[in-house]
């Protein structure tokens, strides 16, 4: 394969950057003595280097110098500061990722070097649990092989998939905000349960398994979800009632509403 013996890094590790690299050591693509990471706030720093194992700096230029593949995980407003700081360093023989939301590639590659290869990525915060949806998108100068790499890095944390780049705002707004979605709707429905006399733990416990079967048996039987939704809906039954007080708070407009607002602040960060 071809990562192997290469050197990953880190800039930036923050809440996606540690995700990212906690998941990725934990798969055991990369040993953590070939991880190094650079950030300004030293403390996560030292989480990651006592928890992970992994080479950390204060020192942006560290990472990029020992590293063959590096990812940029700062915000997408100090992307091009960031990028300023080391792209003379940034050789020919090195892959860059991207994972800051909205930024074009042509907009990263045209900060760097000519001939930078540069691969953009949508992870989200799953990676942590190695049950990310990542989507990658590959720059001009990319390689089919640099597509790969980065794609068997993200599958290492979940699963990704390969789309052109029109569509990254769609996967921004979809699974790379979505677990925001999600958590708040676990929440939610353990306080109903909560409400009704389930003690908080078993509550979350249920509602997030539930989370999971559901989300599961969508990915694993190939079903439409209404088709799934209608085998749990008896007629006069318990379920039918709950579903009519989603729709009379108008929840799957939410939903989607939620999704296209934040692919359009993706397309904001582009400009
Ligand atoms: N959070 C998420 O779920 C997802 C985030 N992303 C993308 O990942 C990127 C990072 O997001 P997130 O992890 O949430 O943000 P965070 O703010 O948690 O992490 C960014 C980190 O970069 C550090 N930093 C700031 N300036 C520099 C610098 N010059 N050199 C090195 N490090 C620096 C920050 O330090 P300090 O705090 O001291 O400024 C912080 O620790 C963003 O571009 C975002 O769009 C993509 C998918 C999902
Ligand atoms: O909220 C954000 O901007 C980042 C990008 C996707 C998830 N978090």
């Amino acid at each position: 394969m071809s990562l192997e013996g290469k050197k990953l890094g880190f800039i930036g590790t923050g809440k996606m950057g540690s995700a990212l690299i906690k998941g990725i050591c934990g798969s055991g693509l990369f040993s953590p003595s070939n991880v190094y990471a650079s950030d300004l706030y030293e403390p996560s720093l030292d989480e990651l280097k006592q928890n992970a194992g992994i080479n950390v700096s204060t020192d942006n230029k560290v990472t990029v110098i020992n590293s063959d593949v590096v990812v940029l995980a700062v915000k997408p407003q100090i992307l091009r500061k960031v990028i300023e700081s080391i792209k003379e360093d940034v050789t020919e023989d090195k892959l860059v990722i991207s994972i800051a939301a909205g930024v074009k590639l042509e907009d990263i590659e045209k900060e760097f070097n000519d001939g930078t290869r540069v691969v953009r990525v949508m992870p989200n915060i799953a990676a942590t649990v190695a049950e990310a949806a990542s989507a990658i998108t590959q720059g001009q100068n990319a390689s089919k092989e640099d597509a790969e790499d980065a794609l068997a890095i993200f599958r290492s944390v979940g699963s990704a998939i390969q789309v052109s780049e029109n569509l990254m705002d769609a996967v921004t707004g979809l699974s790379g905000s979505g677990p925001a979605y999600i958590f708040p709707v676990i929440e939610a429905m353990a306080d109903g349960a909560v409400y009704e006399g389930l003690d908080r733990n078993s509550a979350l416990i249920l509602a997030a398994q539930t989370v999971i079967g559901a989300a599961k048996m969508v990915l694993e039987t190939g079903m439409h979800p209404g088709e799934l939704k209608d085998m749990v809906t008896s007629p006069a039954g318990t379920t039918i009632r709950g579903v009519r007080i989603l729709e009379e708070y108008g929840v799957r407009a939410a939903f989607m509403n939620a999704v296209i607002e934040s692919s359009n602040r993706s397309k904001e960060l582009a400009k």
